[in-house]
């Protein structure tokens, strides 16, 4: 379903992304793993078309991210690491300027806006200003902004980063709704409990070079490591460090 062919970007002399072989396949849950500025977001901005590849290309659904964007944009929904909204828009007026650019009716972009809200607990809040949200409501906005038109795949950029405990279990069992219907998802974060909890299988990337893929189990054998993720994750980013580059 998602595709990285010898994907890279660097910037000036810098290899944000060093060249990224990777398959996910449908339906899988699949975690992009690694400590700030390892070349996660760079990676994902690739793949929604906002940046241009150096090298290489990424595919989803067989079509060429950075060359087919709007149709890539039909099939993904994407939660960006900061969601921005206009701030003088309310929840509700968001999800239906949302479902429109999706090209939906104005009645059914009302009712698709409606059902979401609904299920995002967010009803209350609908007539309320985006600006005056938290930051737990604004992810919560965004990934209902992700969802509004059935994608296929989701791809998050640390969509729990900065939550408190009770709004982040509420993303994650969005997450695992999402992924029970069967949609793909492709999602980026240094923490590490989440990735065990929703994940099928994880990549780990560490100075912009994928160092491991596997699931957990697979890993951690793979590391040589019994114990947490936080251990073979430890590891596997300190051996990484320690190799010489060319
Ligand atoms: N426009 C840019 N120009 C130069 N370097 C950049 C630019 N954008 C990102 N970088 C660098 O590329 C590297 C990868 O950044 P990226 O934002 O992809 O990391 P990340 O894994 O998403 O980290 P974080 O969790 O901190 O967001 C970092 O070293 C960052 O400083």
């Amino acid at each position: 379903m998602i595709e990285f062919q010898g994907l890279s970007k660097v910037y000036g002399g810098f290899d944000a992304v060093k060249p990224l072989n990777l398959t996910v396949k449908r339906g899988e849950v699949f975690g992009f793993l690694g400590p700030n500025g390892a070349g996660k977001t760079t990676t994902i901005r690739m793949m929604m078309g906002i940046l241009v590849p150096s090298a290489g290309q990424v595919h989803i659904d067989g079509l060429d991210c950075h060359t087919e964007p709007a149709e890539v944009k039909r099939r993904v929904g994407y939660l960006p690491d900061t969601p921005i909204f206009y701030d003088y828009l309310r929840g509700r007026e968001i999800l239906q300027f949302v479902a429109e650019m999706h090209g939906y009716s104005r009645t059914e972009a009302a009712e698709r806006g409606a059902r979401l809200l609904a299920e995002f607990g967010l009803q209350e809040a609908a007539e309320d200003y985006a600006v005056n949200y938290s930051l737990g409501m604004k992810k919560r906005l965004g990934l209902a902004c992700a969802l509004i038109h059935d994608p296929v795949v989701l791809i998050l950029d640390e969509p729990i980063n900065g939550l408190d405990p009770r709004a982040s279990r509420d993303v994650q069992e969005r997450l695992l709704a999402a992924a029970a219907r069967g949609v793909t998802i492709f999602v980026s974060t240094h923490l590490l409990d989440m990735a065990e909890k929703l994940c099928d299988r994880v990549g780990i990337i560490h100075h912009g070079q994928l160092v491991a893929t596997g699931t957990l189990d697979e890993i951690r054998a793979e590391a040589s490591a019994s114990g947490s993720l936080e251990d073979v994750f430890l590891k596997i980013t300190d051996e990484a460090a320690a190799e010489p580059t060319e």
